[in-house]
This record gives structure tokens, sequence and C-alpha cells, in this order.
């Protein structure tokens, strides 16, 4: 009755699905995939109609023409967002510029985000992407299954250093990111759904407990990145980041003050640089969930395309001769920037879009749209129109390059391109990293087409074709296609021997990086255990379907205390190694003696009989399920290399001196182990003094479990034994003492007290 009464002169109200009173259409939302729900109505519907949901109402546009009409056009009003439930103050707070409300708190940030981003993208992104990519594509010739973690690194890392200057903090990234993706999604958190719920008090809110966690964390970490990168600047050694353009920027205009002024000044900037911390967080936020789908997409595609394929290999062939793609030949590849669009158009990384509010009363043809209503460009239902999109439901990169499409666009050295695309929003609100995803995009898309031949995998042993899903995706705001087999095989042996180059170059960087500053590393580490980063594993149902069960099954040592996305960016520095040259003679001289002792890590009881290293499986928050293996075994103590049937293990003990090379007593060894084990890889690094452990990881990548069942003993106790261990090493006692530790119960026992007491060894 109220609507109908603020239903001006002679205009309708929007067609709609009729509503059930209070809950409106609720019921009809699946859980997965609601944007094909949401397009199925259009088709009955229209290309804009309202639902209601507990009151609130909901428009949905799937024609980008009524998009641009209402929110580019008609901007002035339609470019608020609406109140999140389950984040009650996205409005106002400030902390996620993409979600506040079209206030100057905004329009700030918004300038500041459009100036970093243009700032870098002048600097053509500093060549982070590319680094980047080549070490993804070394490490998916690797193991293409781990494929999910690999692409959440490669833009996780890339965008951490794009941030920061380093890809340190893409572990706890990856982490506070996937879940604030769930808190702000409505299918991630009931109250997005059942609005009421956001009034239960914190006590009784499951969700709202989560979200301060989470948050807490993220604050924590946006604040130490920034210290962080502040005590590089002091000593010269910061990389480009936006955050270190905006601080010299800042320092620059401080130094030209008259000194009078400089101290209120400097109160006032540091307000500021409160700000641009989460200017810069939410940039980095958006870019690690974000990009992975359209890679992932990629991937799919080429399972269900292989002609296109072709085609890309043929053009990057014939353009580059032989070379991987460099962002700078760009205008030589047009076919390649049409994949790119397409794979984004095909599968519609944001497919419900990013919601606007209007706020005020409007009509638009005749229809009424209430002040307050959530509007929704279905960015699904916008690529899937058949004027703009000719058979849109097939994967054709053609309707970019060949005149007689609607959507052929000269000159093709420009063209087609990313810039102004639907999927990046409308109006005020259009989406700020374009650079990045295009950047990234065509490097790692381009890359996998010179490198690999993706295609279906084949069962090992019917040599069947195993089946590929071709529409299922995750259900959050964010959608990524669930997990599914393919096998990405090398080109010819030259790619092969050009992609581990490539990923030696990649890492060296990041090694001396490491090196230089490795106190300061040392520094913002500590907080990511205080933190909390380990956090009870928990998988995610929609995340990894078949694939998940069958890791949980069938593997090891899985992200142990990893937290937020499985495997740390430490841990994968765990794998560059591990995947790096075994050639011991590239590696430091080795000191390992009796003493300093010679870690080992072994799964085959027959062998020997000595123990090993398991920990257990887990998946959280968006990302796959990765496995890692932690402490390890301890065996014979002179030797630095065994093989196994099933394991390869190369073990480098160096003496450690304090921090300044002298001898103040603060000395220890350092040991840094790398293996293979049926293929997939394995590196444990430990650094120890005397007196405390200060840190040790170790990784691997899934693994059958043959052996840990032949020994009779179940995963966790064998898990248990490596963190013994690790507090051993704590002791600095030889390691080989583990050995001599039979009764399970007294190792579960001493290993919990050592973690108790050496909490840095908790840091995956
Ligand atoms: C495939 C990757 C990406 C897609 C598909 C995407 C898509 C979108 C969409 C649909 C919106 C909402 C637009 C609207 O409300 O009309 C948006 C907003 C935004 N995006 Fe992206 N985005 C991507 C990557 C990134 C990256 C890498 C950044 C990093 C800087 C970024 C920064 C932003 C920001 C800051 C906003 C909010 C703008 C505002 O509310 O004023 N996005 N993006």
């Amino acid at each position: 009755w109220l609507e109908r009464k603020r239903l001006r002169g002679g205009s309708r109200p929007l067609p709609g699905p009729t509503n059930l009173p209070f809950i409106g259409r609720v019921h009809d939302i699946p859980e997965k995939g609601s944007w094909l729900k949401f397009h199925e109505w259009s088709k009955v519907y229209g290309p804009i109609y309202q639902t209601k949901m507990f009151g609130v109402t909901h428009v949905w546009i799937s024609s980008e023409k009524i998009a641009h009409d209402l929110l580019s056009r008609r901007a002035n009003i339609y470019s608020d967002r609406p109140q999140i439930p389950n984040l009650p103050d996205n409005r106002t707070s400030g902390d996620y510029l993409a979600l506040l409300g079209r206030n100057d708190t905004w329009r700030r940030q918004r300038k500041l985000c459009n100036h970093l981003m243009h700032t870098s993208a002048l600097a053509s992104l500093h060549d982070y992407p590319t680094l980047e990519r080549n070490r993804f594509l070394y490490l998916l010739s690797q193991s293409p299954e781990n494929y999910i973690e690999y692409i959440e690194q490669f833009t996780s890392r890339t965008i951490a250093r794009l941030s920061w200057g380093s890809a340190h903090p893409a572990q706890i990234l990856r982490h506070t990111t996937f879940g604030l993706l769930e808190t702000i999604s409505p299918s991630g958190a009931l109250p997005n759904v059942i609005s009421f719920l956001r009034h239960l008090p914190l006590a009784l809110s499951p969700w709202q407990k989560k979200e301060k966690a989470r948050h807490d964390l993220e604050d924590k970490q946006f604040r130490s990145n920034i210290g962080f990168v502040k005590r590089m600047m002091d000593v010269g050694r910061a990389e480009p980041s936006f955050i270190r353009t905006y601080l010299e920027e800042q320092q620059g205009s401080i130094n030209s003050t008259s000194t009078n002024k400089k101290c209120d000044e400097q109160k006032g900037k540091e307000a500021a640089a409160d700000e641009a911390m989460h200017v810069v967080g939410l940039m980095a936020i958006a870019g690690a969930l974000t990009i992975g789908s359209p890679i992932q997409s990629y991937i799919l595609a080429m399972c269900h395309y292989p002609e296109w394929q072709a085609r890309l290999q043929e053009e990057i062939d014939t353009e580059l001769g032989g070379r991987c793609p460099m962002w700078e030949d760009r205008e030589k590849l047009p076919l390649l920037r049409a994949v790119v669009k397409e794979v984004i158009r095909w599968r519609p990384p944001v497919p419900t879009g990013i919601p606007h509010a209007v706020e005020k009363d409007d009509v638009y043809n005749g229809y009424f749209i209430p002040a307050g209503a959530t509007i929704h460009a279905l960015e699904w239902a916008i690529t899937r129109d058949e004027q703009t999109y000719p058979q849109a439901e097939t994967f054709n990169p053609s309707r970019f390059l060949v005149p007689s499409y609607p959507t052929y666009r000269e000159p093709l050295t420009i063209y087609p391109n990313l810039s102004g695309f639907s999927q990046f929003g409308f109006g005020r609100r259009t989406c700020q990293g374009v650079p990045i995803v295009e950047q990234d995009l065509f490097l790692t898309m381009g890359g996998m087409a010179w490198a690999f031949t993706i295609s279906k995998k084949r069962d090992p042993v019917t040599g069947v074709e195993m089946p590929v899903h071709w529409n299922d995706y995750t259900p959050l705001l964010i959608a990524k296609p669930c997990r599914f087999p393919f096998d990405a095989v090398p080109r010819d042996e030259e790619k092969r021997k050009k992609m581990r180059e490539m990923y030696e170059e990649a890492v060296e960087g990041e090694e001396m990086e490491r090196c230089e500053s490795r106190e300061e590393r040392e520094r913002t580490e500590g907080w990511m255990v205080e933190g909390g980063v380990r956090q009870k594993e928990e998988e995610i149902p929609w995340q990894s379907g078949v694939g998940l069960q069958r890791q949980v099954e069938g593997d090891v040592g899985a992200g142990v205390g990893a937290g937020g996305g499985g495997a740390s960016s430490e841990d994968r520095r765990g794998q560059d190694h591990a995947q790096g040259p075994q050639d011991t003679s590239q590696e430091e001289p080795d000191d390992a003696s009796d003493s300093h002792s010679t870690t080992s890590s072994r799964l085959d009881s027959t062998a020997s009989g000595s123990g090993s290293v398991i920990g257990t499986p887990s998946a959280s928050w968006g990302s796959e399920p990765s496995l890692s293996l932690r402490g390890s075994s301890v065996e014979s103590s002179d030797c630095d290399e065994h093989e196994h049937d099933e394991l390869r293990v190369v073990t480098r003990t160096t003496p450690y001196k304090g921090e300044d090379g002298d001898d103040d007593g603060n000395e220890g060894m350092r040991m840094r182990s790398m293996g293979r084990m049926r293929g997939r890889r394995v590196r444990i690094k430990t650094m120890s003094n005397a007196s405390s452990t200060i840190g040790m990881e170790a990784l691997m990548t899934p693994m059958t479990p043959t052996t840990p069942e032949k020994e009779g003993l179940p995963f966790k106790e064998m898990g248990i034994m490596g963190i013994m261990g690790m507090g051993t090493m704590k002791l600095g006692i030889a390691t080989r003492r583990v050995m001599e530790v039979e009764d399970m119960e007294d190792l579960e026992r001493v290993a919990v007290d050592d973690e108790m007491e050496v909490p840095g060894a908790w840091r995956w």
C-alpha cells in the first residue's frame, strides 16, 4: 500500500515474480548459481524486474543499455551502495572503498585509488605480473592438478607486491580476503539473506564473531605492512608499490611545508596515511579475489574448445617466433586479447554484479523504482544478450575480431581490450583495477598458451577422457569454476627448459629481497602467528567437490595450520626451492656434520623404519585444499642426500652467526631440505639457533598415503612426530632423538608442550 501511494503519476510497479509475504522469493533462489535463476526470471519478466526479500526491493537489470541508462546516465542518484546486513557499517566505515556509500570518504578514496593505479600502470606495474607469471608457469608445469593453489598464489602475490612491494603478505591476504568474500556474499553468511539476524548480539552470532576475528587480523596485517614499507624506505630498500608511492608523495609535501605548520600537518597526514592504508588494502583485496576466476575459466574453456587453443598458439608462435608473450607484445596479439575478453564474457567473474543503491524515487520507462532499492546489473545476463553476443553460450573470440559481429571494433592493434567492458561495472562505481586485470590475464593466458597444451585428462587405466563440467561455479559474489581434471603438457622440451629458466630468474630476485630484509621480514612474520593465521581447518563444500574428497581421502600432510588458503606464500617459497634445481652443486657449500645433523623426511617405512611427517587435510576460505608437510622425521646424520622409492630429500645445513656476523653467541644452524616424493615436491626449511627455533616450514603437495597406512599409524600421529622434530630442534639437541622416542602418547605430550613454547614454529 505504501509503495502504491508513492507511485508517481501514472507509473507502474516493476514486473516480477509474485512475492510471498515477508520472505518474498527467497525460497526460489538456489544456493549455487543464483544468477542462472535471476537470468531465467529475466526471460519471463523482462530486462528490468524486481524481487522482494525481507522487505527490501531488489531490481535486476539484464540489459547493458538499461544499466547504462540508470547507473551511468542517472549516476547522481544511482551511485550509492546498499547496506550489507552482515557488515552493517560497510557504507560508512572507510575500510572498503568498493562497499562505501556515496559520501565524501568514498570520493576521497576513489580519487586516491585512481591516482595510485594510474601511477603504477604508467610504470607497467613494475614488471611484477611478468615475474609472478613466470613463477606460476613453472609451478603449473610441475603439478597441474594443483592449479587452483598456483593461480591463487599468482594473483595474491602479484597484488601484494603491487600494494606493498613484497609477496610476503600474500598468505594472510588470501586468508582474510576470502573471509571477507564470505562475509559480504548473499550465499556466504545467513544474515545477508535473512537480514534481521544481523540484530543478534555478538555472543549469539557466529557470523559476527567470525567477521570480527577476520577483521582484527586484517587490520593488523594492513598496519604491519605499511610499517614494513616505512622501515624499508628508511633504509632505502623499499620496492616500488602503491603504498610507497603514497608515502613518498606525502613526505614530499611535508618537506615543502613551513616549519610552523609542520606539526599540525603531520597529524593530519597520519590520519590520511591511515586512510591510504585502507585504500591500498582494498586494492589488494580486490586483486586477490577476482583475477583467479578468469584464469581458471581459461583452462576450462581450453578443455572444451581445443580449436581456440590451437589458433592462439599459432598466433603466438608466428608473431613471437617461439618466445613467451610479454606485455610489450600486446599490439601484435589481438587474438590473445580477444581470448582474454571472451573468457570474461563467457564466464563472468562477478555474475550478479556488485549492487548499487538508488537514493531517490525514480521512474524508468513508466516503471517506478523506489528510493533505497538495491540495483543489480546482472552481469551474467548482460553477457547472454543475443543481440550483442550472438550464440552467447559459445566461447567464440571471433566476436571481437571479425567485422560482421556487433562487438567488432578497430583498430585491432588496440581493440579488443577490457576498458569500458560491462563486466567491470557502470557509472561512477566502475572497477578501478582494469589495468592490473588486463596485464595479469594477458600474461597468464598468453603464457599458458605458449607453454602448454591443455586438454581433458584421460583416465590412466582406461584411457577414457574424464568429464569436465561445463558451468559448475562457486556460489559467492566472485564465482570460480569448481575443480575439474585436466592435463597441461609442455608443448616441447625447449619450452620446458625455458620455463625453468624463467622461474629461476623470477625467484632469484625474491631470494635477494629475502636476504636483504630478513630482519624486517621476521618482525612482520611474528604478527602472522599472533594474528592467528592458523585456524581451524575446514572444508568448503562448494569449492572442491569430488576433487576435495579425493584429496582428503587420498593425501597426507595437508596444510596443517595453513589457515587461510592452504599452503602459504611462505610455504610456496618453500616450493620454489623444492622445485628449483636439485643439483646440489648449485647450492651454498655444505657444512653438514654430525652435530648439525641432517634432516630427512621419508615415508618409506620398509627402507629404514624411521618416522615421517604428516599433517591433516585442510581447506579454508575459498582456496583449494593444499597439502603441506610439517616437521620432519630424522634419520642419519652424516649424509646429505637420500634416495628412496618414495622420497628423495637433499638437506643443506649451514652455520648461522649473529645478525651482524660476529661471534656473540647468537649462533645456531640453518637447515634447508628439499626433495621430491613420487614426483611431488617437499621442502623443509629450518632456522634454529641454540635456544629457539625461529621458524620451520615444510610443504608437500598431494601425495598418496600408502606408507603411513603400511606403518599402521594414523595420520595425526604421524604429524605429531613431525612436530616433535621441531621441538627437538628448539632444544638444540641432535634431531636424531626423535627416532628414539617410540611411545606415541609421549610424543604427543612433548609435542604439544613444544608447540606452546615455540609460537614461531606455527608460522605456516
Ligand atoms: C577480473 C577481475 C575484476 C573484475 C571482473 C572486477 C569487477 C568489478 C565490478 C563489477 C565492480 C563493481 C562496479 C559497479 O559497482 O558498477 C568493481 C569495483 C571495483 N573494483 Fe574491480 N574487478 C576486478 C578486479 C579488480 C582489481 C584487480 C582491482 C584492484 C585495484 C579492482 C578494484 C576495484 C575497486 C576499487 C572497485 C570499487 C569502485 C567503487 O566502488 O567506486 N578490481 N570491480
